[in-house]
């Protein structure tokens, strides 16, 4: 039975995260009084950054936030997503901070024919007076694994967000500073003087400078084998670039490529079939690729926290584009240029 402790170096609990850092470093470093000195330096860390950064998105930074087991050590990475929303659980599972739209999506797809293509679900925990959702850890089974979180679709906010920005405008300094940190120009002369963007402004000024909009997809970040992290994908728009991306991170490995085809043609073809993908709107989901040197690759579908049920008798292609009031989402067009653009980088012969 693997055993695994937290060591959140980037969020958690602090008893939890000191006494995992304390055996981890006693297990690597020489002396008890160095081990020591380490261990107060990294917990000082940690306290100023937790009362500053409680609650953040993550930019350029991954988090890592090692899962230490007793046979087998790996890094635990969030490699996209809200700082803070992770937690780990015990047995290969892991807690991710409640949100209901997300329960009822994994509790449907466990009943559905995408089961194997989701983590497996099991239910609401609490954790110091926080619900969380619990689910498989995908990383559990994979030594050193190589990961790339791809976020699918045309649209990446729902309806109801660009109707309550219309209805009741709030607008955003975050999002105003986060795209002034990629383009200084992107900011028209109204928002700059504002200092301040509307969400659905600044996610389709997302969706077009990266692929989302020409591709239906895009990369969001990738973490590999080596431990190097890149997060940095927000102008990878062009099918070159996205090849570039994913042609390092299987590290030119045409072996690994063709797991993935294969994985991602099957996962289509069982999208075409789902009930529950015919009658929800799919935004903001990504597909999780994880690999290692075994040669063992895999996908799933994560984050279901934008995942709408239809109003009856509504279904959706998933292919057609959107325009207000359809609901169309673009995952399946999304997943058809995923699907060639691996195709056309395996050689001829396959
Ligand atoms: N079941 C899982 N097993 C392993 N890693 C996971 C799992 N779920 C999520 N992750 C990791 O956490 C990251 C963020 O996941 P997710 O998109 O579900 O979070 P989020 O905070 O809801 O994101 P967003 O802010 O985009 O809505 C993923 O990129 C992946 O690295
Ligand atoms: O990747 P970026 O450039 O940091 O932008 C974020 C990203 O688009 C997230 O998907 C979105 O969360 P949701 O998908 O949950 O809406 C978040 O909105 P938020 O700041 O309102 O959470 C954005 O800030």
């Amino acid at each position: 039975m693997e055993r695994r402790m937290l060591v959140a170096v980037s969020f958690g609990e602090p008893v939890l995260m000191a006494r995992s850092v304390w055996d981890w470093l006693h297990s690597h470093l020489p002396s008890v009084s160095v081990c020591a000195c380490v261990s107060a330096g990294l917990l000082l860390h940690y306290c100023s950054v937790c009362q500053t950064k409680q609650w953040q998105k993550l930019k350029t930074m991954v988090h890592w936030s090692p899962f230490v087991s007793l046979n087998k050590r790996y890094p635990w990475v969030q490699l996209a997503g809200h700082a803070g929303n992770f937690q780990a659980g015990e047995y290969g599972r892991l807690l991710k901070r409640y949100c209901e739209c997300e329960q009822l999506c994994l509790s449907k797809l466990m009943g559905d024919i995408l089961r194997p293509y989701v983590p497996g679900y099991y239910g609401v925990v609490q954790r110091d007076e926080q619900d969380y959702n619990l689910m498989d850890d995908l990383l559990a089974d994979f030594d050193s694994p190589s990961i790339m979180d791809c976020k699918m679709g045309s649209r990446t906010y729902l309806a109801e967000e660009l109707l309550k920005a219309r209805e009741r405008p709030r607008l955003r300094r975050d999002m105003y500073e986060k795209m002034v940190a990629v383009d200084p120009g992107a900011p028209t002369d109204q928002e700059r003087a504002q200092q301040g963007i509307l969400k659905p402004r600044y996610m389709q000024w997302r969706e077009t400078l990266s692929s989302t909009a020409t591709l239906g997809f895009r990369i969001e970040g990738i973490k590999r084998a080596d431990g190097t992290c890149n997060t940095n994908f927000k102008k990878t728009k062009h099918r070159e670039q996205v090849m570039q991306a994913l042609g390092d991170f299987v590290d030119g490995n045409i072996q690994i490529l063709k797991v993935y085809l294969q994985r991602l043609e099957e996962l289509r073809s069982v999208l075409e079939k789902s009930q529950f993908f015919r009658t929800h709107e799919v935004v903001g989901s990504s597909l999780l690729f994880v690999h290692d040197a075994s040669g063992q690759a895999r996908v799933w579908m994560i984050d279901f926290g934008k995942t709408v049920p239809l109003p009856a008798p509504l279904t959706l292609d998933h292919r057609t584009p959107w325009i207000e009031g359809n609901c169309e989402d673009g995952y399946l067009w999304g997943l058809d240029n995923l699907i060639d653009i691996l195709s056309t980088m395996l050689p001829p012969s396959r």
